[in-house]
């Protein structure tokens, strides 16, 4: 039987760790609270993330990182990407040398603007085909109540990617395979902020062409900084990229979208992280996306948009007509 680590018993954590156990194999599933362990040990429930959602009795949670960790085959990454460096950097010496190290996580690190792939190289000095992302239109809820959804596993070595599709495919969770990295890892991330963009438009009462015209170019501007990070153009079009996108901004179960939607209704910054109780890694990661587009010298105008409304406090219909009022191009500049 797979052994499989998932370090992270939030709501994908947890939702992924199901997914693992209904493809066969045997899950641990790390969180920071031993009492959390215990009520998902005893009730088979996880309250605070997926209640009412029966988990497989193959999902053992611990609280204690080296039992997650022994003999695992792949170890399964899904904490807030804020928070990976710190805690990977603690689980390092736990690993088994020959783990598969697989991020869940949708966000680009502030400060460095670097993605999860290379935030896990780095701390965790693993080469290219022991690291592997899982992303996709994969909202947890969804997942955990067995509604059917496909998503993309992507690893440098494709038969790496291969033995995680085995690993998690079920008659509910079609994963593809692919071996661009960057491109699947760019079009979680980036999406988040599009999320949030779309939320905002939303909140505000806009329509459904705002709406669809906010996708559209945000696909672009994703796909232009992909181009220019080396991402494989065609990734932007698949589930990585235009389906997570689509999945997102159309569903009420997003994060990042309610919280748009929170900041486009009038509530300030400050009441809308007081009633998000989940990651809304776009929140954050929209200004580390923008220094990493900076840094190539990619324009981000959506982007740009939602890191003046989130964190300068521009007041959305201020920053709505400077958006609208850029200076006119061709679809394809
Ligand atoms: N929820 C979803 O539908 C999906 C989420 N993701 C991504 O998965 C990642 C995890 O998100 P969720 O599980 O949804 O978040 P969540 O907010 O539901 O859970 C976060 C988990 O991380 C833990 N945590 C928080 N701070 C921590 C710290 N400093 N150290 C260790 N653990 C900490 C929390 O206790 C909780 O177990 C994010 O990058 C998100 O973008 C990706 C696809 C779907
Ligand atoms: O990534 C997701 C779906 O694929 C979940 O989106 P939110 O983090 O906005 O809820």
């Amino acid at each position: 039987m797979t052994k499989v680590a998932v370090f992270g018993n939030g709501s994908w954590g947890t939702a992924f760790a199901m997914v693992l156990a209904d493809a066969g194999c045997e899950v641990a599933l790390w969180g920071r609270r031993a009492e959390l362990a215990e009520t998902i040990n005893s009730t088979r429930v996880n309250p605070d993330y997926l209640s009412g959602v029966r988990l497989p009795d193959a999902v053992r949670a611990t609280a204690d990182p080296a039992e997650a960790a022994r003999d695992a085959e792949f170890t399964v990454l899904a904490v807030p990407s804020q928070t990976l460096r710190a805690n990977l950097a603690h689980w390092r010496p736990l690993l088994p040398a020959d783990t598969v190290l697989v991020s869940l996580m949708k966000g680009i690190e502030l400060g460095t603007a670097k993605r999860m792939s290379e935030v896990i190289a780095e701390v965790a000095d693993a080469p290219d085909d022991r690291i592997a992302v899982l992303s996709g239109p994969n909202l947890a809820r969804e997942i955990a109540d067995r509604q059917p959804a496909a998503s993309v596993v992507a690893c440098r070595d494709e038969e790496v990617a291969r033995r995680l599709q085995a690993a998690c495919h079920t008659p509910y969770f079609r994963p593809y395979t692919n071996t661009d990295v960057v491109g699947c890892e760019l079009g979680g991330a980036v999406k988040n902020v599009i999320g949030l963009a779309v939320g905002i438009a939303d909140g505000m009462g806009l329509g459904d062409n705002a709406k669809a015209s906010l996708i559209t170019r945000g696909l672009a501007e994703t796909s232009r900084l992909g181009a220019a990070l080396g991402a494989d153009p065609a990734t932007f079009a698949g589930l990585a990229g235009m389906g997570d996108l689509v999945a997102t901004c159309s569903s009420p179960l997003s994060r990042n979208h309610t919280f748009g939607t929170n900041l486009g209704r009038g509530m300030t910054l400050e009441e809308t992280i007081a009633v998000t109780r989940q990651t809304a890694e776009g929140v954050k990661s929209c200004q580390s996306v923008l220094d990493l587009a900076g840094r190539h010298g990619v324009e981000m105008p959506i982007t740009e948009t939602v890191v003046n409304i989130v964190h300068l406090g521009k007041p959305p219909l201020v920053a709505l007509k400077e958006l609208m009022s850029r200076s006119a191009k061709a679809e394809g500049a």
